[in-house]
């Protein structure tokens, strides 16, 4: 029975075949992960798993304390994120995915980035289109499409490497995605022009020619012609229509879709031009082509003259010296023609595919930095994977396998040697009731490093160092004395011929012709790749070390009328500016390698790096079919474990400590697990002894070194976890007083409305009766009032009645006395008369002077019988005109003091008297 754990630490026994019996049985069961340690083993299904891979499961492993237990590529990634968040260890974090063509690396990157995309959007909102995690997903398929080909390996195979550098900033649980940039290496683009057998050209040609309309293709001239040379219809398989749509959505949805028809535009143009070959002409001093249409498309697409462009393939522009008149020569052979033409359809992709991801980065570039924290980036690198092909190994599966060279040898150096060194360093201080670790104290001699990482150190300065592979190919191409393939091979055997511990002898190709047979001049080394080894052909490796690029192609493109190829140009002045040293010679392709992995490797320098190490378990075809007992080869997935540093992980990682910080950090951090916290007397070390002291069940977690703490990654899950408990707790107490606090306080409050109350009603008592009082005293007073105003009526009753009364004796008073005031005196029955004149006695004074007297009587007495009229207001002047018997002018209105009577009851005669 074998064992079938989680970890590949927990073996009991760590040799090979129990790691290898361990996985195979995990594959059976279709548990395609293992943790060998810090590392991830991803075994590749071979075929779609979507269950493992569903929201689900990122809602599942974006729980923390599912992450330590579960090996996943999500739970992977979670840890990372954590990392990055609670700043464990370095500030930056590095994912480094790695494995052979074919073992699952762009896959398992995909499926990591599209977790830590949905963790941004907590797994459940509806991100937004714009969002950097969003355009991050959508830029895959492009980039595949125009980076990605079918390899004899992989029909799915990354053709360039990738490092994708997510920028978050923030800190703990509020860190957040703000940017992102996509760096990429080395595309492969001899695959432009040519391709092995057997594999086909970038997906981008495939997908053009089954995804376009008849009318897009009539415009493009697609239509009607029977073959590609490049990338040939008939190798369109059923997914490259449908691929179309995507790669066309994606270009939507990154806002390129100007791009989109000048990128067809482009492509269209280099199958056109791949289509030309090259005749020598009737006069036998030029060439000419069967082609021409070909021509005439191609440059009409590029926006150049077609004859311009024949020209520039055909004809080459020497210049001895600087100041030396250009010699123009035609090609000396059909090759060079073809080389030339080569050379211009590797440029243009080149150029279009690096113009294309530069608008993909503008697109994920950094909005909202608001400069108050400091950037962390969290890098997934994605590098080819180590590639050997049986025949025809070139300059690309140098490039290739000299960079999972160093990325092996950076992982050693920096892993295994590192922890090894370390731990043998340090004492490290034990619990008593611990009994683990004792191999630690006594020394670590499990592992033999020291011969491994020499042999690695030996083969990458072989590789690249001034006297190497990489020195001899550069060396010829600056130096530019013609010296061919197999000069090249032979340069590269007898100069290093001292340093035969990279170089092995090789066996010849089954497709080489043996050399002792034909004494064929060699054109092929080999190296001892510590993934195995591998036979190099020099044909050509110069030629595509040199990437020349004549001036005379740069000046013709430099005239097109496309904007597009103009928008290319553009960055490509400065690329091929860049491209030239100081001292005037152009960087080769492996010099440029070289500079942009150094580059890659200061930027791992600055990360903690996390390892996933995919496994592909056949070497042969995919076998979708068969079971997945029948797709393990163990030999190969053996080799691929050895090859890849798995078992030495194993075996430092069972007594490693992948996290390490300083005794003042561990402190700082977890000074709450702590019974002497706050006490400044004690040294960071101490307390970090006393927390281990205080946690038994921590012990063989966490370890308290000489120069540093060490920690696995449970013993920091552990850690934390107990420092929440333990702030809770506080928090609680905090809560619980500060409630209490609150309680009395409200009691207090609640007493002092009481008492309030009380004393409000008192005064509102108080207030009350006194009101009452007052409202008595008010009632008395409007009583009084009542009374006084009642008087006051009867007051004014009598004044008036008495005031009339002595008016009507003043009256009579007057009437009686004699005075010059006209005394009118008549009785009823003399105005009843007819002859009423005789009989009204009207008594005034003969001389009517007194009318004109200012001295005007006050009230005048008029009785007319029992009736007295009275007119109160001075009589100016009386009158006795001849119609009427008397007539008193008045100085003013005598009504108010006289009673008139209707005018009928009047005497007649007196209808003025009431004037
Ligand atoms: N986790 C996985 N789930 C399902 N299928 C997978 C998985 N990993 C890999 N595969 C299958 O294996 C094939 C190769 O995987 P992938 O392209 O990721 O390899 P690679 O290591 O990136 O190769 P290369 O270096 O050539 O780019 C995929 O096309 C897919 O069919």
């Amino acid at each position: 029975m074998h064992e079938n754990i989680e970890d590949l630490t927990h073996l009991k026994k760590l040799d090979s075949s129990t790691v290898l019996q361990c996985l195979k049985s995990r594959y059976k069961q279709k548990q395609f992960y293992t943790w060998a340690g810090p590392t991830l083993v991803a075994l590749n299904p071979l075929k779609d798993v979507p269950e493992l891979y569903s929201k689900r499961m990122m809602q599942l492993f974006a729980h923390e304390s599912f992450t330590y237990k579960t090996p996943h590529i999500f739970a992977l990634g979670q840890r990372t994120l954590r990392h990055l968040q609670w700043g464990l260890g370095k500030t930056h974090q590095a994912i480094v995915v790695n494995g052979e063509s074919g073992a699952g690396k762009t896959c398992n990157a995909l499926y990591l980035l599209s977790f830590l995309a949905a963790m941004e959007t907590n797994n459940n909102e509806v991100p937004n289109s714009n969002n950097i995690e969003v355009l991050l997903c959508k830029s895959n398929p492009l980039l595949e499409a125009l980076g990605n080909a079918q390899t004899l390996k992989n029909e799915n195979s990354s053709r360039f490497g990738k490092l994708i550098r997510l920028v978050y900033l923030g800190e703990g649980a509020s860190t957040q995605l703000v940017s992102a940039h996509i760096e990429t290496y080395l595309l492969e683009s001899t695959r432009v022009s040519r391709q092995a057998a057997g594999e086909r050209n970038f997906h981008i040609f495939y997908q053009m020619l089954a995804g376009l309309s008849d009318s897009v293709k009539v415009e493009l001239d697609l239509k009607d012609v029977p073959v590609w040379e490049i990338a040939s219809e008939r190798d369109c398989n059923a997914v490259d229509e449908a691929q179309f749509h995507t790669t066309v959505a994606a270009l939507e949805q990154l806002s390129l879709e100007d791009t989109t028809n000048q990128l067809w535009k482009l492509l269209a143009a280099l199958l056109h031009l791949g289509n030309v070959k090259f005749v020598v002409s009737k006069e036998g001093s030029s060439w000419t082509t069967d082609q021409q249409h070909h021509v005439e498309s191609a440059a009409r697409l590029l926006g150049l003259n077609s004859n311009e462009l024949f020209q520039m393939v055909t004809v080459r522009n020497f210049q001895a010296g600087s100041n030396s008149p250009a010699v123009v020569r035609p090609c000396s052979s059909q090759n060079e023609c073809a080389a030339r033409r080569d050379t211009l359809i590797k440029l243009l992709y080149r150029l279009m595919f690096d113009t294309v991801l530069g608008s993909v980065n503008q697109k994920l570039q950094h909005t909202n930095d608001n400069g108050l924290s400091t950037p962390k980036y969290l890098c997934i690198l994605d590098l080819y994977g180590f590639e050997s092909f049986v025949y025809g190994n070139s300059l690309e599966q140098l490039c290739i396998n000299y960079a999972n060279e160093r990325l092996q040898y950076y992982f050693t150096i920096n892993y295994l040697k590192e922890q090894q060194v370390h731990l043998a360093n340090e004492v490290f201080f034990i619990h008593p009731t611990t009994k683990h670790l004792t191999s630690i104290e006594t020394g670590l001699n499990l592992i033999n490093l020291e011969e491994n990482v020499l042999d690695k150190h030996n083969l990458i300065s072989f590789l690249d160092g001034p006297v190497s592979v990489f020195g001899v190919l550069n060396e010829e191409c600056y130096l530019n004395r013609g010296c061919d393939d197999s000069q090249v091979c032979i340069r590269i055997q007898s100069s290093l011929t001292e340093r035969t511990k990279g170089v092995k002898s090789m066996p010849p190709s089954p497709r080489m012709p043996r050399a002792s047979k034909t004494k064929a001049p060699p054109v092929e080394f080999a190296i001892g790749h510590y993934a195995g080894l591998v036979s190099y052909s020099t044909v050509s490796m110069l030629d595509k070390n040199r990437d020349y690029v004549p001036g005379e192609m740069m000046s013709l493109l430099s005239k097109s009328k496309s904007p597009f190829i103009k928008l290319l140009l553009g960055k490509d002045a400065l690329i091929f500016n860049a491209t030239h040293t100081m001292n005037g010679r152009r960087h080769t392709v492996l010099a440029k390698f070289k500079n942009s992995l150094d580059n890659l490797m200061r930027i791992l320098n600055a990360c903690d790096v996390h390892y996933v190490r995919c496994i592909r378990p056949s070497v042969s075809e995919m076998q979708y079919t068969l079971s997945p007992s029948q797709r393990w080869d163990e030999d190969y997935v053996d080799s691929q474990l050895n090859a890849c540093g798995v078992i030495d992980t194993i075996k430092v990682s069972s007594f490693g400590y992948p996290i390490r910080m300083s005794h003042e950090e561990f402190a700082t951090r977890y000074q709450y697990l702590s019974t002497s916290r706050g006490d400044c007397k004690i040294d960071a070390k101490e307390i970090c002894r006393r927390i281990a002291e205080n946690y038994p069940q921590m012990a063989s977690e966490i370890r308290v070194g000489n120069s540093q703490m060490y920690a696995t990654e449970k013993g920091i899950e552990l850690a934390e976890r107990w420092k929440l408990q333990i702030r809770n707790q506080a928090a609680s107490i905090v809560q619980r007083w500060w409630r209490e606090r609150l309680r009395r306080r409200k009691a207090a409050e609640t007493i002092q409305n009481w008492w309030r109350t009380c004393l409000a009603i008192r005064a509102a008592n108080k207030v009350k009766r006194w009101w009452k009082k007052k409202r008595s005293n008010a009632q008395l007073l409007s009583k009084v009032g009542q009374i006084f105003k009642s008087v006051r009526i009867v007051q004014r009753t009598v004044r008036r009645w008495l005031a009339r009364v002595r008016a009507n004796r003043q009256l009579h008073a007057q009437i009686s006395c004699p005075s010059p005031v006209a005394h009118i005196v008549a009785n009823q029955e003399s105005l009843d008369d007819s002859n009423a004149s005789s009989k009204v006695s009207l008594n005034w004074s003969e001389n009517n002077n007194c009318a004109k007297s200012t001295q005007s009587p006050s009230l005048i007495s008029i009785q007319l019988s029992r009736i007295n009229y009275f007119y109160s207001v001075g009589v100016i002047s009386i009158r006795r005109p001849p119609s009427v018997r008397a007539r008193f002018i008045t100085r003013k209105t005598c009504l108010p003091f006289s009673f008139i009577p209707p005018r009928s009851q009047l005497p007649s005669g007196l209808t003025d008297a009431y004037l």
